[in-house]
Order: structure tokens, then C-alpha cells, then sequence
């Protein structure tokens, strides 16, 4: 497998959280590195909380990290990530925290050193604004939220 380049991210273990691993990727060709908790929690259904993870760090100017929910929690227990993707900015030298919310029915017990979420590396563009008086024209124009339909029968073959 050739895999990507990898990009130096300075990190800081807080205090207490020297035993725990860094975020890591479990697979050699997985997307994002698994976050583990540094606290234990309860999250009664239908409730949320943001968990400490014991690390802060200094994101490269140019990338983000985002923080997506693990699909065996979502599936298994309904534990997912409120804001997915959580952005972390560049600039955020704080404790990294997952929001986690329970769609599931019962309570969930969240341990120190579960894998809660995961964290992307993602190269960030940035947009200018520039004020225009007309926009150029498409097919699609105005038509969204549903216009194309929701059925394969729905669909207008393009010729
Ligand atoms: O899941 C998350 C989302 C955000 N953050 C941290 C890093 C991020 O850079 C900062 C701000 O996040 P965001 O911009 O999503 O929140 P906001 O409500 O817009 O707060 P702010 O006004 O501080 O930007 O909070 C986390 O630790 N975990
Ligand atoms: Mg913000």
C-alpha cells in the first residue's frame, strides 16, 4: 500500500493524560486516527456532554482537523458526534473535546481510553469574497431542496 505523506502536528499531553495514547490510526489505509477519552462519563439517553481527550495541538496553517463520530458506536449504541464534523481550527491551542450525544435508549457509560470519535487532517482552502450583480446561468438555476426528485423513475436521463 503507498500511503500519503504524513504532516507533523505538534501535541501536548495535559496534565494527567500522560498514560494515554495519542490519536492513531488503527488501520493502515484508515482516514482519520481514533480519539480516545481521558475521562469516564455517563451519558443518559437523549443527553450530550463535551469530553476531555488530555491533548492539545498546534494544527499547520493551511490544514483542520475534523472531528467525525465512529459509524460501531453510531450503529451499535446511538453515541455520535452533535457537531459532525466538529471543526478545530488551526488556531485553537485548547484541550480537543468531543461533543458526544446519546440518540440511543439507554444510558451510555463512556471509559477512560475508549475510542470515542475520529479525528481527519484536511487541507483547508480559503474563499474571497467577490460582490458580483449577476451570476451565470445553469440548468439547475433556482431549483433545490428536492427538485430533481427522490425516485430513479424521478430522474430526466441527460442526452
Ligand atoms: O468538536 C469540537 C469543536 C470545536 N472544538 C474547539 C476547537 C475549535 O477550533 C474551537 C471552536 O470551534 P467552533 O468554531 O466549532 O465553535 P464556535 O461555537 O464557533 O466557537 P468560537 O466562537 O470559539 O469559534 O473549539 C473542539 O475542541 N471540539
Ligand atoms: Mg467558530
Amino acid at each position: 500500500m503507498t500511503l500519503p505523506d504524513t504532516i507533523p502536528i505538534p501535541v501536548l499531553r495535559l496534565p494527567g493524560s500522560a498514560d494515554l495514547p495519542l490519536p492513531a490510526y488503527s488501520t493502515q489505509g484508515a482516514s482519520g486516527m481514533d480519539v480516545v477519552s481521558a475521562q469516564e462519563h455517563i451519558l443518559p439517553a437523549g443527553d450530550r456532554a463535551a469530553i476531555a481527550t488530555g491533548i492539545a495541538f498546534a494544527i499547520p496553517e493551511g490544514y483542520e482537523v475534523q472531528i467525525r463520530p465512529r459509524s460501531g458506536l453510531a450503529l451499535k449504541h446511538g453515541i455520535t458526534v452533535l457537531n459532525a464534523p466538529g471543526t478545530i481550527d488551526c488556531d485553537y491551542r485548547g484541550e480537543l473535546k468531543i461533543i458526544l450525544v446519546n440518540l440511543g435508549q439507554e444510558p451510555y457509560k463512556i471509559r477512560r481510553g475508549d475510542r470515542i470519535a475520529q479525528a481527519v487532517l484536511a487541507p483547508v482552502r480559503r474563499a474571497a469574497w467577490l460582490p458580483v450583480t449577476h451570476l451565470d446561468e445553469t440548468a439547475r438555476g433556482e431549483a433545490g431542496f428536492g427538485s430533481t426528485g427522490f425516485g430513479a423513475a424521478d430522474v430526466e436521463p441527460i442526452r
